[in-house]
This record gives structure tokens, sequence and C-alpha cells, in this order.
């Protein structure tokens, strides 16, 4: 199977248009007021609109109640909701219930220990996004260019299939698919020029490099 590349933080109609152009398979756009790449409601449905049809919109929120993921459903009809909270598998569980919506749960991966949590997240959600722990002093839990030691997916048995991220670039996603064999992966900082400024090329080079390395690997076999 090929790899299955999402792009997340877009938040302008050209960097999305060279996202779907390149071959993304999801884009992400982020409702979190701290991060450099929030959009309001509004804009997010405007860009969800651009890419319907052409990849699978995700939206990302961080511990979000009811209320906004109403507005969510209502505004962006997202096809998946990326949970990148502290969100406990008994809430993913009430979300996954109340909303027609695939669910991806964001786990914070340091070391060996943290994967005993995946299980329970595997059960709830249909997909688990291993991501690093976010540096001390860090503002958002996600989105900062931190990568964490691939070689703790080397042996990963989980129920679901997982999503890679963390501190990916075009340089270095070819190697993190050779060691974790990940059906899909995520970037965001990766593929911009400054905090929350999405680069074209960087992202048309991500995509390229994703692509490359997934096709060795199945010739490898
Ligand atoms: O991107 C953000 O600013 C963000 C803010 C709050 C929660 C999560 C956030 N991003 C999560 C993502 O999906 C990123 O793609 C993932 O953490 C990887 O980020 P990066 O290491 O920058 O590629």
């Amino acid at each position: 199977m090929a790899v299955e590349i999402k792009i997340c933080g877009l938040s302008t109609r050209d960097t999305l248009e060279a996202a779907l152009e390149a071959g993304a398979d999801q884009v992400g756009f982020v409702l979190f007021p701290k991060s450099p790449r929030n959009v309001d409601l509004t804009a997010a449905s405007e860009l969800a609109e651009q890419a319907r049809g052409r990849a699978s919109v995700v939206v990302l929120t961080v511990d979000p109640d009811d209320a906004l993921l109403d507005e969510v459903m209502t505004k962006i009809r997202p096809d998946v909701l990326q949970l990148h909270g502290s969100e406990s598998p008994e809430r993913v569980s009430e979300i996954a219930a109340r909303y027609d919506v695939r669910i991806w749960k964001a786990v914070a991966l340091d070391r060996a220990e943290d994967l005993k949590r995946a299980g329970a997240y595997a059960a709830v959600a249909d997909r688990v996004l291993f991501d690093a722990k976010p540096p001390k002093g860090a503002d958002r839990p996600g989105g900062n260019a931190v990568s964490f030691d691939w070689n703790l997916l080397a042996e990963l048995d989980l129920a679901k299939p997982f999503v890679l991220s963390g501190g990916l670039d075009p340089e270095n996603v070819g190697e993190a698919l050779r060691v974790t064999r990940a059906p899909a992966v995520d970037v965001s900082s990766g593929v911009e020029s400054a905090p929350g400024i999405k680069d074209a090329e960087k992202i048309r080079a991500f995509v390229r490099a994703a692509r490359d390395a997934s096709r060795a690997e199945r010739m490898a076999g």
C-alpha cells in the first residue's frame, strides 16, 4: 500500500492548492488559538470547501467541548476529527458516538512505556497519531518540529493503522518510513519557511520524498 500523506496546519488558499496538487491524501486545519497555524471556523470552512472531494479534510482541536464540536461539524463538515489534547479514551469514545466522523487521536511518545496508552485509544479511535512530546515550556501540544525515537514503533502491534508525526521533513521522511513502516505520515513545521508559513516547494518535496520511499519499501518487499 502506498503511504498516506497528511499536510497539517494549512491556512491559505495557495498553499492548500499546492498540497492538493502535490497529491496529499489529507489536509489539516488547526483550531487552536495559541497556534501560529490557527484558523477560525469561517476560514476553515472556506478552505474545507476548496479541498472537499480532492483530499480528506481533517480538523484538529485540543480538548474540544461539545459546543465547539457542534460548530465544527455543522460549519466545516470534516471527514476526520484529530484530537490533539489530553482527551481520555472515554472522552474519545463519547465523541465517536456523538458525531458521524472518523477520529484520529494523537498520542505523545517519548519512551516505550508511553506506547501502553496507545492500545486504549486504538479501541475507540479510527487511527492513533504518534507525535513527539512537546518541549518544556511549549505553548502547544503539537506542531513543534520535534521527533521521537522512531525505533519505538519498529515492533508496534496495534489494532488500527497509525500515523507517524513529529519533526518530519523532506530530508528525513524516507528514513522514518524505512524504520517504522508507517502506513501514513503527517507533517507541519517541516514544510514551512517560518512557524505558520507553509512553503509550496517544501510541500512538493515532502510528498515526493514520502512517495519515493514508500515505493522503494514496497519493491524491497
Ligand atoms: O500545528 C500546531 O500548531 C498544533 C497546535 C496544537 C496542537 C497540534 C498542532 N499540530 C499537530 C499536528 O498535526 C502536527 O502536524 C504534528 O504535531 C507534527 O508537527 P511538526 O512536528 O511540526 O511536523
